[in-house]
């Protein structure tokens, strides 16, 4: 059976093709220019590691700017957020990608943008790594992202640094006020090979898919950085990853993103999807038009905005039973879904207002599907208070909901 889901791609990506070809492709890296501006691939990844695919989805480009989030991520977890913080802020530049956005302090805005994403390649790796060693750290890391070895395209490798002075300029002036590690030609070359790692959009969406779910590789199982890594690098693509029209995307769309000028997009809606998206036409911002109207219309179609509420807490309550004075007077209080603050909070209320009438009460969790270290904690917290309360308790924890 061919899946519904890889026929509603084909659909939004004719409705994107029929919408007209406005937009550029980039052409101040010269191999750029030749890329074929009629390929369009899209590609989502599931939780489970499935990935479905319409397109061009075969067809490799250079990653660019969207190894950005990824070379963050691998930063963050070798040299921890405090160490980081020192060098990169993270707030929006409202800027072109390649602009001198500096704070004041030296520190360039956000890793997002070129001067950001320079200074952060030379963060890769141990303290005293030297250039070639972050360089390889980011290769490998981003294949782990993947879910297999990346390579460089050599010839748009070698034709950026031909053309490279803007990013050299930039790589200077954060040298001059400290914040870079490494040599400005060093930091410049290591951060252009990791720009020309070529990738197609099945690898987009399995790399969206792992800063989704955690930092663990759906596909391999790899657990490539933690998750308090990705809450930090999806919180920065939020506010940072779509540049100068990162609001206007953050509203319309909702879903932490990256783009980059060959025109590959990539999204991550936590715990939901991943998606990767590859058009080489740009819009003013140097953000893929097409990328940007199918994830428009995936997000409006899918409900993926990530400010919708979720209706979880509400129906954490699936059921209670009244003892029976017939039977062996037990009361039970079943419980549901995925167990958040919020659930757990609704849940403590309903435990609060147990009688105390010496019926012995069963906690049921068996349709819980989850919970989190909150969640946990305030469960266990009710239940203990119960028991200090003089009622004898059982909790039925098949999955063991309730253990670390
Ligand atoms: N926006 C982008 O994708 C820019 C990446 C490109 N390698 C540059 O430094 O200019």
């Amino acid at each position: 059976m061919r899946s519904p889901v890889t026929e509603y791609l084909d659909a939004v990506r004719e409705s994107c093709i029929a919408d007209g070809d406005d937009g550029e492709v980039a052409s101040y890296i010269p191999e750029l220019a030749e890329a074929d501006p009629d390929l369009f691939g899209l590609a989502m990844c599931t939780i489970d590691g499935t990935v479905y695919a319409s397109g061009d989805a075969e067809h490799r480009f250079t990653i660019q700017s969207l190894s950005k989030p990824f070379a963050y991520a691998l930063a963050l977890a070798d040299r921890g957020r405090d160490e980081v913080l020192r060098f990169v802020g993270v707030e929006p530049s409202g800027d072109p990608f390649n602009e001198i956005s500096l704070e004041d302090n030296g520190r360039p805005r956000n890793p997002m943008i070129n001067i950001g994403a320079i200074t952060t390649h030379a963060l890769v790796g141990p303290e005293g790594a030297t250039a070639e060693e972050s360089t390889e750290r980011v290769r490998a890391g981003l294949s782990a992202f993947a879910g297999r070895q990346l390579e460089v395209d050599e010839a748009v490798c070698a034709s950026e640094r031909e053309t490279a002075d803007r990013n050299m300029a930039l790589a200077y002036l954060v040298r001059a006020r400290g914040k870079l590690q490494d040599e400005p030609h060093d930091a410049v070359d290591g951060y252009t090979r990791q720009c020309s790692l070529l990738v197609d959009v099945r690898d987009l969406a399995v790399m969206a898919m792992t800063l989704a779910s955690g930092g663990r590789n759906p596909v391999t199982g790899e657990q490539v950085v933690s998750a308090r890594v990705c809450t930090q690098v999806l919180s920065v693509m939020a506010t940072c990853g779509m540049y100068d029209a990162a609001g206007d995307w953050m509203t319309s769309v909702g879903i932490p993103a990256k783009s980059g000028v060959s025109g590959g997009l990539l999204g991550s809606l936590p715990g939901q999807v991943g998606i990767g998206a590859f058009s080489p036409r740009l819009d003013g911002f140097g953000n893929s038009v097409r990328g940007v109207r199918a994830c428009e219309r995936l997000s409006e179609d899918m409900g993926l905005h990530l400010m919708q509420a979720p209706e979880v807490a509400a129906h954490v309550l699936y059921g209670v039973v009244e003892p029976d004075d017939d039977a062996d007077r037990m009361r039970e209080v079943k419980l549901q879904g995925v167990m958040h603050f919020a659930a757990a909070e609704a849940a403590l209320r309903e435990l609060a207002e147990v009688p105390e009438d010496g019926a012995p009460l069963v906690v049921d969790l068996s349709r819980v599907s989850s919970a989190n270290g909150v969640g946990r904690r305030m469960l266990r917290e009710g239940v203990r208070r119960l028991r200090q309360d003089g009622h004898e308790v059982r909790v039925e924890d098949p999955d063991g909901i309730l253990e670390d």
